[in-house]
């Protein structure tokens, strides 16, 4: 190919692998540059997706592939989700028409897919300590390869973080360590690191006034000793002189930058040199969120982080709008705290996604972003907490995993009234495995004196935050899905705290319906009832500890079903078996819920019906069971 010229239909085109960066010249770099900026928007636009973080890596990633030598050389991306362009340069253009979509691309590193991925994990602040493990494996068996973390600013206010550089700096190991600092998580990043990132950034003047040092001084081929410690001693001067003293390096971690990471030659020359080193070395790479798309660069909210499909000339979401369950539960929130001065509320760098924003808009004193820290939110909300207030913690459910033990020992154990909203909760989709948030109801269903709430519409929703807040004597958690709140699924009566919505004067079957599944419990009681069952549907709106009353119901029927938008394994159908069974009610029992394991990216729907959780198959499952029963003798033990 021409070097002047771009092929005629592009670079892009041309390039399927990252040995193919290697050869285009400066400007077929920058015309690059343009066309995977151009291709980005074109199929984000389509798809959704995080086109923000990646518009904000397109030159330090073809940079880093022209550097290094993927995949014996480890790119590793820290939550993955700006992992698009290396994508698009590891031979995977065409997979982004289905991006996030069943059996297309996973929006995050794959093992599955290429070679050149290793992080699957999309919970951010783990790349560094899966380097840390790597650069010490490859020193202890001699192997002669670079393992380089792209970390962006918001993971780098997660703790791992700090863990692994205490570590690597104490391994003093082989490890390059590009900060990929555009300021922001969601909305501006938070905290002393981020001011410390801001202040190196804010002299980029550093290595330009380096390099004309090193102009003015002449570079000789072979610097020796004194020309060597004359520049060295001016370099010292210059650091000194224009960018205060990077705690990276009082941490042993030889610091470069700050570099601007738009700039693919400014890029790999700091990434040369750091690959130079023989010791752990961090790149601070100066980028923006959603560069070279004005809608993304305006965007205040988010800078276009994940947008669903959006109008290209505008940015404007193409999405319909419904009422959601996090604009429910901030628009209550704020009624709450109008009404409560002790409620107060956290978010870990995302105010906006969890509806926390509302709140801080209206009480900014009452409202607090930890940045992408869930440990610290939890234990810190257990201070707030012993300090006189009732704190909010809202997160996505599958990132409170992270504070289990916070949650264990420094609420609960304390019986600290504490309100974890979980946003996200059960099977979301399109982020895939590590993203869905199946697992709350069952690994924390086990915390001692933790009271679970699982809304089913806007009202119970807003009905079940108040209980939750008026609780004063132990930790409360309220867990909803993403999307839109369904219609209105209104009780028939309440007998205790339990909902009935459906019943009949033949008391067949009980459907136990959690949470977002009670849309799914009528409609499995419909198809029941057209083949003669009379069907009951409860829904217990409190799920741990499950309450009295259910047992009593259940006592009432030949059978009881429970499904749930959640683990089956341990979660709310074997908590209803095990109080059947302390309440001596022998009544056979069928738990439907998600089966435990890794489930691969899609749409919910798509996956609860690959699940077997649509009213179709658990309704014919449910008769098929039934059948089986009435074959079996009168005295058969009862089997679930
Ligand atoms: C443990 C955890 N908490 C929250 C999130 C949600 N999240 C995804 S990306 C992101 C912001 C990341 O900011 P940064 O690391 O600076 O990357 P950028 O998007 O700016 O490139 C957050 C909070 C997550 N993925 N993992
Ligand atoms: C990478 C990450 O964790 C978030 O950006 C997440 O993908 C957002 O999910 P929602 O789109 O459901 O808000
Ligand atoms: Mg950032």
């Amino acid at each position: 190919m021409s070097e002047s010229l771009p092929a005629p239909d592009g670079i892009l085109a041309t390039v399927t692998d990252p040995g193919d960066l290697k050869r285009l010249s400066t400007e077929q770099l920058t015309l690059l540059a343009a066309e995977i900026r151009d291709f980005l928007v074109a199929k984000v636009s389509r798809t959704g997706g995080h086109l923000g973080p990646n518009l904000g890596v397109v030159e330090t990633t073809l940079a880093l592939h022209r550097v290094f030598d993927s995949p014996r050389d480890r790119i590793l991306f820290d939550t993955g989700h700006q992992a698009y362009v290396h994508k698009i340069v590891t031979g995977r253009q065409d997979g982004f028409d289905l991006l996030r979509q069943r059996g297309g691309l996973t929006g995050y590193p794959s093992r599955a897919e290429s070679e050149h991925d290793f992080i699957e994990n999309s919970h951010a602040s783990t790349a560094l300590s899966y380097a840390d493990g790597m650069s010490k494996a490859f020193a202890l068996r001699g192997e002669d390869r670079h393992v380089v973390a792209v970390v962006g600013d918001g993971a780098l206010t997660g703790g791992m973080c700090w863990e692994a550089l205490n570590n690597i700096a104490a391994a003093k190991n082989r490890l390059v360590i590009v900060v990929n600092d555009n300021g922001r998580s969601y909305a501006p990043t938070i905290g002393g690191l981020a001011d410390h990132l801001s202040t190196l950034r804010l002299n980029p003047g550093y290595e330009k006034v380096l390099d004309l040092v090193k102009d003015a001084l002449g570079s000789t081929p072979v610097v020796g000793k004194p020309v060597y410690e004359v520049l060295h001693a001016v370099k010292r001067g210059i650091k000194d002189a224009v960018s205060p003293q990077p705690m990276f390096e009082d941490l042993g971690i030889k610091y470069l930058g700050p570099v601007d990471g738009h700039d693919v030659q400014a890029m790999e020359s700091a990434l040369r040199r750091a690959k130079g080193f023989n010791a752990p070395v961090i790149v601070h790479a100066v980028t923006r969120k959603g560069y070279g798309y004005r809608p993304a660069e305006q965007d205040e909210a988010d800078c276009l982080h994940s947008p669903s499909s959006f109008d290209v000339e505008t940015g404007k979401s193409l999405a319909a709008a419904k009422l959601k369950w996090t604009s429910v539960f901030a628009d209550e929130l704020v009624k709450i705290a109008d009404e409560r001065p002790d409620v107060v509320g956290i978010t870990a760098a995302m105010a906006e996604p969890t509806g926390i924003a509302a709140l801080a808009k209206k009480y900014p004193e009452r409202s607090y972003d930890v940045g992408i820290a869930e440990q610290h939110a939890v234990t810190s909300a257990a201070g707030l907490a012993m300090g006189g207030l009732h704190p909010v913690v809202a997160v996505y459910a599958t990132f409170l995993n992270r504070a289990f033990d916070q949650v264990l020992l420094d609420v609960a154990m304390h019986e600290l009234p504490v309100t974890f909203v979980l946003d996200r909760a059960g099977v979301t989709g399109p982020d895939g495995p590590s993203h869905y948030g199946i697992w709350d109801m069952s690994v924390f269903g086990v915390v001692p004196g933790l009271r679970i709430a699982a809304p089913r519409d806007e009202a119970t929703l807003r009905e079940e935050l108040r209980e939750a807040l008026a609780v004063d004597d132990g930790p409360t958690l309220v867990r909803f899905p993403t999307g839109a709140v369904p219609a209105a699924l209104p009780a028939l009566r309440r007998v205790g705290q339990v909902d009935v919505l459906r019943e009949d004067e033949r008391k067949d079957v009980l459907v136990v319906a959690i949470g977002s599944f009670a849309g799914l419990g009528l409609d499995v009681a419909e198809r029941l009832a057209e083949q003669g069952f009379g069907v009951t549907v409860a829904d217990p709106r409190w799920v741990r500890p499950v309450p009295i009353e259910l047992t009593g119901l259940a006592a009432q029927h030949r059978l009881v079903v429970t499904l749930e938008d959640g683990m089956r394994a341990g979660g709310v159908g074997d908590a209803v078996a095990s109080a059947l069974r302390d309440a001596s009610v022998e009544v056979p029992l069928r738990d439907f819920g998600v089966p435990a394991g890794f489930h691969p990216h899609g749409t919910r729907a798509e996956l609860l019906a690959e699940l077997g959780l649509t009213a179709q198959d658990v309704a014919r499952d449910v008769t098929e069971w039934v059948a089986k029963l009435d074959a079996q003798p009168a005295d058969a033990e009862i089997r679930r």
